[in-house]
Order: structure tokens, then C-alpha cells, then sequence
């Protein structure tokens, strides 16, 4: 039922819009001509009561661009950030109403929101609007924006738009030297926590190209680790909570050094820029399987490799959690890694 011409539909959103949100801004775009998102700010107030939370505060630009994007196929929902000084004080509401009414521009008749409190402040500031309340129980959606903040986006994961959840998604990646375990424990993991993973890169690489590991160039490199990395963002789109992840540049780059003698600067800068949540670095003491494509089996030389991938890791500061022993004690390992990462999220 059309209730208006021109809507606001107003809020922090902070951390992230929720289904909540989404759910009130798709009912209000169907009562007006033209609905108008605002996103209010004040970051240095949101740092402040973000400090106590478990999640860390998430600017602005970064909410905005969520909006954007729940709002890109409805033409006539628009999206605005607006300054709101937070102190407390009625006369923020006011000077934010003010900013608010710059931004849309034309008169606003009608204020969604889901608070019946509202009612008389939105009263004084746009006496020419009506003001409509949407779901003010929280039936549809059971979640607020403290809730998020204060126990966590793990627990509340459902109530993540599709498009929020790869910002909140933890990556754990699986480092070693070759035939150390890795791809089986990283699908394992998968698997076990119902999501995805992202296969190494080099070794989809060189079969494309015919098998040929043991002819490499120098500027494979640098492809196996950009594709590596598109991959990831494929997955992490895909992911549910956790994306694991066999390999990084740092790995590439180890690779690069050992079959080619070259140390590449490109791979040293994708290292620091790429960021993991967990890193889990594999010993080689499991048994060597020679599967075609690996090259470096005695044991003196694999451990002579682990020193250097592990001098690589040391570079960059990886703070690495260490797994080892047999498969099975492998896996109990990396769980108990993994399972203190998410509790803390
Ligand atoms: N100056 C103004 O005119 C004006 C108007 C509106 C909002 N604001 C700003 O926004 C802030 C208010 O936003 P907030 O922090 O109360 O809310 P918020 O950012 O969490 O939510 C925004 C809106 O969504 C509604 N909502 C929240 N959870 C919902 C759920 N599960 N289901 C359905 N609806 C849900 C809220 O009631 C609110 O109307 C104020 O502090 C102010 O800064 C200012």
C-alpha cells in the first residue's frame, strides 16, 4: 500500500546492515515513489562503542558500499552518508535531520523506522512526514545491531545479507613444504566445518599446462599467486564463516626461490599485502608420497626446505601455529587452532 511520495528510512547500521534492515528498507521502497537510505555516522562516537564489542569498528564507506549494493537493482532507493555528531543530545537528532533533509534534497513525507519511540522525535523534526513503523517487534528478523556487536557475527550468521558475509568470513591458511599433508588437511577441514576451500594454485596451474612442474619460468610465479588470489575471493563469496586455504604467496615465493633461484619482488609485496586470520604451518613428518609431480623427497633436503619456508614466514612476522605428528593428531591440532580463532569471533 502506497503510504508516500518520498521516504527516509534512517540508522547507524553499525556494524553491518542486518536481514532486519533489509527486511524494513524492501517493505518501505514498496510504500513511496522514492525511498532514501542514510546512513548516519560519527566514527569517532561508533570506535567508542565498538571498543567493547568483538568486532571492530567498520567505516562508514564500507556501510555505504554494503547499501549500495543491496539497493543496485532498485532505481528508485537511494543511498546517503550523514555526519550525526553522537553526544547524546537531542540537538544531534536535530543537526542530523538537518543534514539529512540537505542530502535528499526535496520534502521527505514519510519516516520509517521500527521504533514506536520514534514517534514524537521524528514529530518535531519532520512535522510534515508521517512516521511508519515496520515489524517493531522484530518478528521477521530477531537480530539488532548490538546484538552483532556484542556477541558476535558467528552466532547471528543467518541473519547476514549474502553480500556482508565475505567481510565477516575468518581465512585459515594451510603453509608447508611439499607433500606435508596440506591439500588433505585443508579439504578435511572443509568439510568438517561445512564450507569451502581454495585448492593450490600451482599445481591446477601446471596441469593445464600439460604437467610440466619441473619447467618452470619465472613469470609462472606471479600468476599462480594472482590466480591464487581471485580464487580466493571466488570462494570467500561462497564461504560459510570459515574459508581455508592451501597455500599463499609467501609459499609461491619458497617455490619460486627453489626451482628457479629467484627471489621476486611482486610475490614479496602480495605477502604483505594478503591478510589470514589463522595461519597453520604443517611439518614435514609424515610420510613423503610421490605423486608424480614433487620433487625435493629425501628427507635431509625436506628438511633443509622447511628451514627456508620457515625463515621466509619469520620475515613477514606470520605469527604460524605449528602442526605435526601423524595425520590423525594433525587434524585434533588444527580444530583446537581453529575452534580458539572462532570463539574469539
Ligand atoms: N536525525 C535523524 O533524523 C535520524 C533519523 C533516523 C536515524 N538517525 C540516526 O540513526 C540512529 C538510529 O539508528 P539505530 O542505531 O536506532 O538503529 P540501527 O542502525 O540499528 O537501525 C536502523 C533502523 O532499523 C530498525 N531495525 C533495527 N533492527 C531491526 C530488525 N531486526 N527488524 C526491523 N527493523 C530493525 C531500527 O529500529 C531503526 O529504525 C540514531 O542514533 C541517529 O544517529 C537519525
Amino acid at each position: 500500500m502506497k503510504v508516500g511520495t518520498v521516504g527516509m528510512y534512517g540508522g547507524k547500521f553499525l556494524p553491518c546492515p542486518h536481514m532486519g534492515h533489509v527486511y524494513a528498507m524492501i517493505r518501505a521502497s514498496t510504500m513511496v515513489d522514492e525511498l532514501h537510505v542514510v546512513v548516519a555516522f560519527d566514527e569517532e562516537h561508533e570506535k567508542k562503542l565498538c571498543a567493547d564489542g568483538l568486532i571492530p569498528h567498520i567505516p562508514v564507506r564500507v556501510r555505504l558500499r554494503w547499501w549500495t549494493q543491496l539497493t543496485k537493482d532498485m532505481p528508485h532507493v537511494h543511498v546517503h552518508a550523514v555526519y550525526e555528531q553522537q553526544t547524546g543530545h537531542i540537538s544531534d537528532w536535530q543537526r542530523g535531520a538537518e543534514g539529512i533533509k540537505a542530502a535528499i534534497g526535496k520534502p521527505i513525507d514519510t519516516v520509517f523506522s521500527s521504533e514506536h519511540g520514534y514517534t514524537d522525535i521524528f514529530r518535531d523534526l519532520y512535522p510534515e512526514a508521517q512516521h511508519v513503523v515496520i515489524d517493531a517487534k522484530r518478528v521477521a528478523y530477531p537480530i539488532s545491531g548490538t546484538m552483532l556487536r556484542t556477541e558476535g557475527v558467528m552466532k547471528h550468521w543467518q541473519m547476514l545479507p549474502e553480500i556482508v558475509k565475505p567481510y565477516f568470513v575468518k581465512k585459515v591458511v594451510v603453509v608447508g613444504t611439499e607433500s606435508c599433508g596440506k591439500s588433505t588437511l585443508v579439504r578435511n577441514l572443509a568439510n568438517l566445518y561445512n564450507t569451502n576451500y581454495v585448492e593450490e594454485w600451482g599445481r591446477t596451474y601446471y596441469e593445464r599446462l600439460g604437467n610440466c612442474e619441473n619447467i618452470t619460468l619465472a613469470q609462472d610465479y606471479p600468476e599462480i599467486a594472482f590466480e591464487h588470489k581471485y580464487q580466493e575471493k571466488e570462494q570467500l563469496a561462497k564461504a560459510n564463516k570459515l574459508l581455508f586455504i592451501d597455500t599463499e604467496a609467501i609459499v609461491t615465493q619458497y617455490f619460486s626461490m627453489l626451482y628457479i633461484g629467484e627471489r621476486q619482488p611482486i610475490l614479496d609485496e602480495i605477502a604483505r599485502l594478503q591478510q589470514y586470520d589463522l595461519w597453520l604451518f604443517l611439518e614435514p613428518d609424515v610420510k613423503w608420497v610421490d605423486d608424480g609431480t614433487r620433487s625435493f623427497g629425501e628427507q635431509e633436503v625436506r628438511e633443509k626446505n622447511n628451514a627456508l619456508l620457515k625463515e621466509l614466514l619469520r620475515e613477514f612476522d606470520i605469527p604460524c601455529k605449528t602442526v605435526s605428528g601423524n595425520y590423525q593428531e594433525r587434524l585434533e591440532q588444527a580444530i583446537r587452532y581453529v575452534n580458539e580463532m572462532v570463539e574469539k569471533t
